[in-house]
């Protein structure tokens, strides 16, 4: 079976505080895009045999392993991964990879496991990839609220530093943090067309490690893009455009200069 792991991109990401475990709380909206990794899933009589970068790594092979695991090992999997999206940017490829293989497996082996926390051990975002659409999240990103969103066109680009997400969060300040996120003022803004009261308290971080990145900010704004932002714990940012035409046109104004994707949220999965 074949499986498109989607991208995702955070509209708002609030860091409300630190825990005692010194995880940073956060309060965010998720939202899937329309492109992202290829999986190609095909069950075998045992073991795991795993195409694709990283090896035993490569989060993908530790949702298979895990799950089997968990499963009593009913039998075995050969995956094959295409990678699209850039690593380490902020789209959450790793773990939307990691989603679909356990989406996967329990269709070919079903069987009676705790899906929620394995998801949660392979890393924060997995829970919401295991939804998709568009959610509110709290927690590290486990605690999840399933929203509503008319479709939106958007643009997605990464240049130039990779950024390790616990260095982001390493340089994370108690000045960085936030309110909690405006959300029903964001969805009618976004709804509307209208810039979005949205932000996201790990750009000030980031700015700090990489100040070049304020330039990559203000050219998707230079190319009339509404409620451009960092995503995740970046490096790439991503800008709404008014339909599709607007989208294709920011897109190959931006396409010499690095990695940039076009594509819908909230709903629709039209391939681009
Ligand atoms: C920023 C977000 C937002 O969606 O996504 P990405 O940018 O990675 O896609 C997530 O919070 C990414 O969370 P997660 O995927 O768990 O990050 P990991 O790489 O496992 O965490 C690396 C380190 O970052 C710090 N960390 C992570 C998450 C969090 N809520 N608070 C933290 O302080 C911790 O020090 C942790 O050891
Ligand atoms: N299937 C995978 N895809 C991408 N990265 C992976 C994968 N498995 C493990 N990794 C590791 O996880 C890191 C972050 O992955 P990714 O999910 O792409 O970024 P982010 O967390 O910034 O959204 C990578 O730098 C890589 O070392």
């Amino acid at each position: 079976m074949e499986r498109l792991a989607q991208a995702k991109v955070n509209l708002g990401l609030s860091l409300l505080g630190r825990r005692p475990d010194g995880y940073h709380e956060l309060h965010t909206l998720f939202a899937a895009l329309s492109f992202g990794d290829r999986l190609l899933l095909e069950p075998i009589p045992e073991g795991i045999e795993f195409r694709g970068p990283y090896g035993q790594k490569n989060l993908a092979y530790r949702a298979a392993r895990a799950y089997l695991e968990a499963a009593g090992w009913p039998g075995g999997v050969r995956i094959v991964l295409e990678k699209a999206l850039p690593e380490g940017a902020g789209l959450g490829g790793g773990s939307s990879d990691a989603a679909q293989v356990l989406l996967a497996l329990k269709e070919l082996y079903p069987a009676a496991v705790d899906f929620p926390a394995l998801a949660l051990s392979l890393g924060a975002d997995v829970p919401f990839f295991l939804l998709g659409g568009v959610a509110e999240a709290r927690g590290v990103g486990e605690r999840l609220r399933p929203l509503l969103l008319s479709p939106l066109w958007a643009v997605v680009f990464a240049q130039g530093p990779r950024l390790p997400t616990p260095k982001v969060y390493g340089e994370a300040r108690p000045h960085d943090y936030g309110p909690e996120l405006p959300v029903e003022a964001i969805l009618r803004a976004l709804g509307r067309g209208e810039e979005p009261p949205y932000w996201n308290s790990l750009e000030g971080p980031a700015f700090r490690l990489h100040p070049e990145l304020r330039r990559v900010k203000e050219e998707l704004r230079s190319l009339g893009l509404r409620g451009v932002l960092m995503s995740g714990s970046g490096s790439a940012f991503f800008g709404l455009a008014e339909d599709e035409a607007h989208a294709r046109r920011a897109a190959e104004a931006l396409r010499p200069k690095g990695y940039v994707r076009y594509g819908t949220l909230g709903g629709g999965h039209a391939l681009h």
